[in-house]
C-alpha cells in the first residue's frame, strides 16, 4: 500500500427523526433549504457536485461520497479527511425547526488506511463514540459501540455505534427494511483503469461513459442515475428507484484503489434480488479484498449471498456479527479473492 493517499473509506451517518404531535407533512426534512444544507456540508468540508430527487427522497453526489434525505432521515456518507460528525448538531437543529426529534442515530465506518491523516474525533473510534455521546439528547438511551473484527484482514473491521430512543420517540424497527454496505480494496487494474476518462470518452458526458462501459448501469437497469466523474479520475453514482437508494464511489488508484455500494432494500424483494445485485457488483470491480455488513436480513438470506460470491471466487474468510438494542442485528463478513488451487480445489470454507 503506498504511504499516503486519498482515503476511500466513508463514515456513514443515519439519523432518524419522528414528528412532534401534531405537526406532520409530507416534505419534512426535504424542506431544509439548499443554503442551509451547503452550511452543513461546509462544516464536513465538502460540497454538492449534483443532486436529484423524485416523490420519496432526494439523493445528492458531494464532492466526498453521497448525501439522502428523505422526510424522516438523512444519511450522509463522506471519505478523505472529511469530519462527519461535525454535521449531527446542524441536522438535529435544522430538523427540529420542521417539528421534527431526533429518534435514532447509527455510524459506521471501515478501517480507514491512513488512519494518521483523519483529523479530530475521526482519528480513533473512541473520540468519535464520545463526540456522538456528548452531542446527542439523552432520550436516545440505548446505545451501543462495537468493533466488528476481521482476524484475517486487520484492515477490514467495522466500527458500528448506534443510539436509538425506541418506541417512546416513534422509531419502528423489524419492517422488514435493510442497508448493505460493501466495501472493496485491490480492485482488478484493469476494471479500475474504467475509472479514469480516455479520449474514447470524448463527445459524451464521461461520467455516462463509465457508467455504460463499467457495468453499473446493468445493477439497477430500473434505476436514474445521478453520476460524476473526477479529474484525473474516480467516479461517484447515486441512483435512485422509488423510495431505494444506492450509491457507489470509486478511488481507482494503484496502491490504495478502493470502491463503495451501498443500497437499502427489504426482505419482501424479489428472493434472488440482493443475491444478483452483489455479484454484479463483485464483476464490475474484481476486488481482491470485499467486506459486506448488513443491517436486518436474516442467515438465511446471507447464505444465499455467500453462496453466490463464492462462485466469484471470492472465500468468506471471516464472520463477525453483533446485536444492537433497538438497531438489531449487524451482520459482517469478509472476502478474499480465492488462489488459483483454491478454485480448482473447490476451497470453500462454509458458511
Ligand atoms: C470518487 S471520490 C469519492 C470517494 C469514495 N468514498 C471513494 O474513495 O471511493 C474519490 C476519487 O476521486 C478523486 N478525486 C479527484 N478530485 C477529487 C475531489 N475534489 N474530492 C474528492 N475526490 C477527488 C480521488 O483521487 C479518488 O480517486
Amino acid at each position: 500500500m503506498a504511504a499516503s493517499g486519498f482515503e476511500g473509506f466513508e463514515k456513514r451517518l443515519e439519523l432518524r427523526f419522528s414528528w412532534h404531535y401534531p405537526a406532520r407533512d409530507w416534505l419534512g426534512l426535504r424542506r431544509i433549504e439548499f443554503h442551509h444544507l451547503e452550511r452543513v456540508l461546509a462544516l464536513v468540508q465538502c460540497t454538492v457536485v449534483s443532486a436529484v430527487g423524485n416523490g420519496f427522497f432526494d439523493a445528492y453526489v458531494l464532492s466526498e461520497s453521497s448525501m439522502f434525505v428523505y422526510p424522516t432521515r438523512v444519511i450522509i456518507k463522506t471519505c478523505g479527511t472529511t469530519q462527519l460528525l461535525r454535521s449531527v448538531c446542524p441536522f438535529i437543529l435544522l430538523a427540529a425547526d420542521l417539528g421534527l426529534t431526533i429518534c435514532s442515530c447509527r455510524y459506521t465506518r471501515g478501517s480507514f488506511m491512513f488512519p494518521e491523516l483523519q483529523p479530530f474525533p475521526h482519528g480513533s473510534f473512541k473520540d468519535e463514540v464520545s463526540y456522538l455521546e456528548d452531542r446527542l439528547p439523552a432520550a436516545l438511551s440505548d446505545r451501543k459501540s462495537s468493533v466488528l473484527r476481521s482476524n484475517n484482514m486487520a484492515h477490514h473491521c467495522w466500527h458500528v455505534f448506534t443510539a436509538t430512543g425506541c418506541a417512546r420517540l416513534g422509531y419502528v424497527t423489524g419492517d422488514g427494511s435493510y442497508t448493505i454496505e460493501v466495501c472493496m480494496t485491490e480492485l482488478d487494474r484493469a476494471s479500475a483503469g474504467r475509472f479514469y476518462p480516455t479520449g474514447i470518452m470524448e463527445g459524451c458526458s464521461i461520467s455516462k461513459a463509465m457508467t455504460r462501459a463499467t457495468g453499473i448501469g446493468d445493477i439497477n437497469p430500473r434505476a436514474l442515475i445521478c453520476d460524476f466523474a473526477f479529474e484525473p479520475c474516480g467516479y461517484s453514482m447515486n441512483g435512485i428507484d422509488g423510495d431505494r437508494y444506492s450509491t457507489i464511489h470509486v478511488t481507482p488508484e494503484e496502491g490504495f484503489s478502493y470502491a463503495s455500494y451501498e443500497c437499502n432494500g427489504s426482505v419482501h424483494d424479489a428472493k434472488d434480488e440482493i443475491t444478483w445485485v452483489l455479484r454484479k457488483v463483485a464483476q464490475v470491480f474484481g476486488p481482491g479484498s470485499m467486506s459486506v455488513s448488513i443491517t436486518g436480513v436474516s442467515q438465511e438470506v446471507w447464505a444465499r449471498i455467500g453462496g453466490s460470491l463464492e462462485a466469484l471466487a471470492l472465500k468468506c474468510c471471516d464472520r463477525s456479527d453483533d446485536e444492537f438494542p433497538g438497531a438489531g442485528t449487524v451482520i459482517f463478513r469478509t472476502f478474499t479473492r480465492m488462489t488459483r488451487s483454491e478454485t480448482t480445489t473447490g476451497g470453500y470454507n462454509g458458511w
